[in-house]
């Protein structure tokens, strides 16, 4: 019983699917993680496979860009295929000012300009969050606890900061899930950082708003690939192959939560 945009048979995907934007990030994760990965799904080139990590099924299905992207991919999951949890292995821009390259966010909210969740019951602005028990079992896999993550004192000195820690630090707290890539918005995002957003993204709400409507569970994990006010950014290439530290906390998180 194939979907729209699935052509996997019932039973083909696992329970647990972690689910990154980039079909290619898809393949790298089934091929280098999962052990007997096989290819479930191809449609539109958004490959899905199945295999096993630690011995527990484990599927993973890229997600393609945007909200309506995976609003798609997450409705048929859950609705069609069984699927219980889905992780985002994403990419985001970081906007807090101690976030580096290579730092992953585990996102608890997500605030979002996107009309499908934010008018998603009239007269409501949508609350889109993560599902608490994946969020703590990322968070404790990581280290971080449920306390707030050390921030460095804002009068240190921006190259004694940098020094003081490693690239690859993770932290809990609000993403953006925006609609918009090529943002021309200086005060919007200036406002959101003095809102405690950390990094901007483009997934997070819209999957977080299918889950509460499916009645599943979603969380999403995002590793730091450029950073808004200041010249630095991975290339394609590196944006495809960083996601180490996201998928161990989110299957972490899978095995534990
Ligand atoms: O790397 P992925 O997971 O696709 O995530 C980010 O990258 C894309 C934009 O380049 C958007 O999908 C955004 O959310
Ligand atoms: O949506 C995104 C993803 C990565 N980097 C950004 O600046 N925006």
């Amino acid at each position: 019983m194939a979907t729209p945009h699935i052509s996997a048979e019932p039973g083909d995907f696992a329970p647990d699917v972690l689910m990154p934007g980039d079909p290619r990030r898809a393949q790298r994760i089934a091929e280098t993680v999962l052990e007997d990965a096989r290819l479930v799904s191809d449609v539109r080139g958004i490959l899905g496979y199945t295999g096993t990590f630690d011995g527990r099924p484990v599927s993973v299905l890229a997600s393609g860009m945007g909200i309506p992207s995976i609003s798609i991919y997450a409705t048929e999951l859950f609705r069609f295929y069984g699927v219980e949890r889905i992780i985002r292995i994403g990419t985001a821009g970081g906007m807090a000012p101690h976030l580096e390259v290579g730092d992953v966010v585990i996102a608890n909210v997500a605030h979002t300009d996107s009309s499908i969740v934010g008018n998603k019951i009239p007269q409501i602005h949508f609350s889109a969050g993560a599902t608490f028990s994946l969020t703590a079992a990322a968070a404790d896999a990581a280290g971080v606890g449920h306390r707030k993550a050390a921030k460095p004192a804002d009068d240190a000195p921006a190259a004694g900061r940098r020094r003081r820690r490693k690239n690859g630090s993770v932290y809990v707290g609000p993403v953006i899930s925006s609609d918009i890539f090529y943002s021309d918005r200086p005060l919007t995002n200036e406002l959101l950082v003095k809102h405690g957003t950390l990094a901007v993204e483009m997934e997070a709400a819209g999957l977080y708003a299918v889950a509460a409507q499916e009645g599943k569970e979603a969380l999403a994990i995002c590793t730091i690939s450029d950073l808004l006010f200041r010249d630095e950014s991975l290339s394609s290439a590196e944006r495809e192959q960083l996601f180490d530290k996201a998928v161990a906390l989110g299957l972490a998180a899978f095995a534990n939560a």
